[in-house]
C-alpha cells in the first residue's frame, strides 16, 4: 500500500517527468513541482544523493506535499567520472546538444575499449520538508559512450550512450523499453520495493 495518496515530483526536467511518471503508473496521483514555482533550486552538493535530497526538500517545502527528487547524470571512465553530478551544466547551461558534443570532444582520441560510462540514478523521497529519514534508492546503468549521436529517443545524453545488452544506443530504445533496463528504472524498482507498492 502506498502510503499516502499523493506527491509531488520534484524535477523541472520534461525527459525525466514522461519516465518516472510512467514507472509510477498510477500507484501515486504525481503532482509537478512546476504548479508551485518555476524557480529551480541551487544543486550544491557534491554527490547525486545530496543533490537528490536537496531538491526534494524543496519542492516538499513549497508543495506542502511528500516529494520525490531525481538527481542523475553520466559517469564517463575515461574523463575519471565527469561530467558526474556536473551532468546538466556540463557546457555552462547551454542544453543538451552542447553537452552532447563537448562529451564527444573530450573522448575525440580514446579508443572504444576505454570509452566505458555508467548512467547514475539518485532518487529522494521525503514525507515533508523537514524529514530526517528520506529514502534513498540509487541505480546505476553500465553502457559506453559512442563516437557520433544515434536514435531519437529520450533525452539528454541518451544518442552517444551504447547499451551493450541491446546492441543500440539509449536513443534508440522505445521508452518502454528504456523504462525496464535504465539507471532509473532499476533506482524505482527499489523504491517501489520499499514503499511495497
Ligand atoms: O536517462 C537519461 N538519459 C540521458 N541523459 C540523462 C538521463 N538521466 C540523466 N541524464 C542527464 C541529463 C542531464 O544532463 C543530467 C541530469 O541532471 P539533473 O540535475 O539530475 O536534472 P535536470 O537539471 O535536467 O532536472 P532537475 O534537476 O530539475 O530534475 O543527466
Ligand atoms: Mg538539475
Amino acid at each position: 500500500m502506498m502510503p499516502f495518496p499523493e506527491l509531488v515530483l520534484a524535477s523541472h526536467n520534461a525527459g525525466k517527468l514522461k519516465e518516472l511518471q510512467a514507472m509510477l503508473g498510477d500507484a501515486v496521483r504525481v503532482r509537478s513541482v512546476a504548479e508551485f514555482s518555476t524557480v529551480e533550486p541551487e544543486e550544491t552538493g557534491l554527490s547525486f544523493v545530496e543533490n537528490a535530497i536537496l531538491k526534494a526538500r524543496n519542492a516538499a517545502r513549497i508543495s506542502g506535499l511528500p516529494a520525490l527528487a531525481d538527481d542523475s547524470g553520466l559517469a564517463v571512465d575515461a574523463l575519471g567520472g565527469a561530467p558526474g553530478i556536473y551532468s546538466a551544466r556540463y557546457a555552462d547551461g547551454r542544453g543538451d546538444a552542447a553537452n552532447n558534443a563537448k562529451l564527444l570532444d573530450a573522448l575525440r582520441e580514446v579508443p572504444d575499449a576505454e570509452r566505458g560510462a555508467q548512467f547514475v540514478c539518485a532518487l529522494a523521497l521525503v514525507r515533508h520538508a523537514d524529514d530526517p529519514l528520506p529514502i534513498i534508492c540509487e541505480g546505476l546503468w553500465h553502457g559506453r559512450i559512442l563516437h557520433a549521436a544515434r536514435g531519437e529517443h529520450g533525452f539528454g545524453y541518451d544518442p552517444l550512450f551504447w547499451v551493450p545488452e541491446c546492441d543500440c544506443s539509449s536513443a534508440e530504445l522505445p521508452a518502454a523499453q528504456k523504462n525496464q533496463l535504465s539507471h532509473r528504472a532499476r533506482a524505482m524498482a527499489l523504491l517501489k520495493q520499499q514503499l511495497g507498492i
